[in-house]
């Protein structure tokens, strides 16, 4: 049985021979004599199991106790205590609203063992669970960096309103993704959502294809077209690169944006249509608006709710997440055996400053999973230089290294913890405390449950 991460808080006189019994069992046993020190080992490190030992001759502990076990998270709580404490109210409701079972001391190590047992199976569930929710939660986002958490939150805020949302952020960088994840969470949820790329489409078909037109509009139009906002009737309509809209248009979506209707090319009458405008830009509107390339009242009418996306390279800590998460896309897609980045691949990704934003990450990738050789990527598979060995400090070489050696390590052992563990010469626990420093997700199930 491969060991497993247990606190023991003993609050009462439980022999050392109980401890060796559940340590041969596997367990792996880190003892607290007291709260305060089960708290500092709560904040620092993560247990699936906690195991509360108590006597009824000790001192009143209930509200440090009740505390205590409040502020464990993802753990499950087994208790070993004297049959009396159970008179006690306050303690009986702590066992029925925050353990998972008790056994009246002494307790037979054996008997412990197996429920201890059946504790980490549910805690585990639990944790996927919740991670599933989290992910569930993320947008199809990945990154958990704190621009991520600030995005996710932003999103979550005006997904609630019916106002238009302007989306600011450089190329790449994810600004359809959030426009995505704004109608999802929004109650249009079950409606329509419209991509359209305002710069891709001709400036003569343009007008149509956004508003509709009406049979013998103009030459060519041998039927009756309905445009992609009323196709987003009842959802959102995204307009990217709305900067790129020609003037006279601007007008009608202003008045879209004001009036709720549209008027189809060639139409004597309006159309009532209920779609929220969710825009998007990678110029500067306000500057725009200086040059008079855009109208300034329309610019208000979007910028109600503005969010900006930030560049990758000012979150690279969610780098290593993103490229693994490409990774196994991309190899699953081309079935091949990569399935990892080499030491100096992961050190060049992080020395890239990013001008394509995610995009070019994802492009990379995707680049090195044909061209790899072997079944770890490499820098060159990248298409990138191999770092020169200037890490601006010994702090910062420290952590790069650190966050590279866990990356590639899991990524080699087909994310098997303890193996992982093993090989980097630390502990199961040492090595959650560090993934959770360096954002690594832990499992293969957690990314798979980040495709879309
Ligand atoms: N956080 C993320 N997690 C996973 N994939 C992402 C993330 N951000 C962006 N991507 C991917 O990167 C690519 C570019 O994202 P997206 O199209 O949303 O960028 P954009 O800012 O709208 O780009 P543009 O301004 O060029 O339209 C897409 O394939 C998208 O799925």
């Amino acid at each position: 049985m491969s060991s497993r991460s247990l606190l023991c808080v003993n609050l009462g006189s439980a022999t050392s021979s109980l401890i060796g019994a559940l340590s041969r069992a596997g367990w792996e046993v880190v003892e607290a004599g007291d709260l305060a020190e089960a708290a500092r080992l709560q904040a620092h490190l993560s247990f699936t199991v906690s195991l509360l030992l108590i006597d009824a001759g000790r001192p009143a502990l209930d509200a440090e106790l009740d505390a205590c076990v409040r502020a464990s998270r993802g753990t499950e709580w087994v208790a070993v205590c004297d049959g009396r404490l159970l008179d006690s109210p306050v303690f009986r409701d702590l066992l029925l609203s925050f353990f998972f079972c008790y056994l009246p001391a002494p307790a037979d190590p054996q008997a412990l063992d197996l429920l201890l047992r059946h504790a980490y199976q549910l805690a585990l569930l639990r944790r996927q669970h919740g991670r599933k929710e989290l992910l569930g939660e993320s947008e199809g986002m990945v990154g958990q960096g704190p621009a991520m958490q600030r995005l996710r939150e932003q999103i979550r805020k005006v997904a609630s309103n019916g106002a238009p949302v302007l989306i600011g952020g450089e190329s790449g960088s994810g600004k359809e993704l959030a426009a995505q994840g704004i109608h999802r969470r929004s109650r249009r949820a079950a409606g329509p959502f419209i991509a359209v790329n305002c710069g891709a489409i001709s400036p003569l078909l343009i007008h149509s294809e956004l508003f509709g037109h009406e049979r013998g509009a103009f030459t060519g139009a041998s039927s009756q077209h309905s445009g992609l906002i009323e196709a987003a009737h009842g959802g959102t309509i995204f307009l990217d690169e709305i900067g790129d809209l020609p003037l006279e248009l601007q007008t009608s979506l202003l008045r879209f944006l004001q009036e709720k209707t549209i008027t189809r090319v060639g139409a004597v009458r309006s159309i009532a249509v209920d779609a929220r405008v969710v825009a998007a830009s990678h110029v500067d509107l306000a500057e725009a608006v200086a040059k008079g390339r855009f109208r300034e009242d329309l610019y208000y009418r979007l910028n109600v709710l503005p969010i900006e996306v930030p560049p990758l390279r000012d979150r690279m800590e969610d780098v290593p997440m993103l490229a693994e998460y490409f990774l196994r896309g991309c190899a699953h897609e081309a079935g091949t055996r990569v399935d990892g980045f080499r030491r100096q691949a992961m050190a060049a990704l992080l020395a890239h400053d990013w001008p394509g934003n995610v995009r070019e990450l994802h492009n990379r990738v995707r680049r090195a999973v044909v061209m790899a050789d072997q079944r770890l990527i490499g820098a060159a598979d990248l298409g990138l230089a191999p770092p020169e060995r200037a890490w601006g400090g010994l702090d910062a070489a420290r952590t790069a290294a650190e966050r590279d050696a866990i990356s590639v390590t899991l990524s080699r052992v087909g994310r098997n913890i303890t193996i992982a563990a093993r090989e980097l010469g630390v502990s199961r626990m040492t090595l959650y405390r560090l993934m959770d420093k360096h954002h690594i997700v832990e499992s293969r199930d957690a990314r798979e449950s980040l495709s879309p």
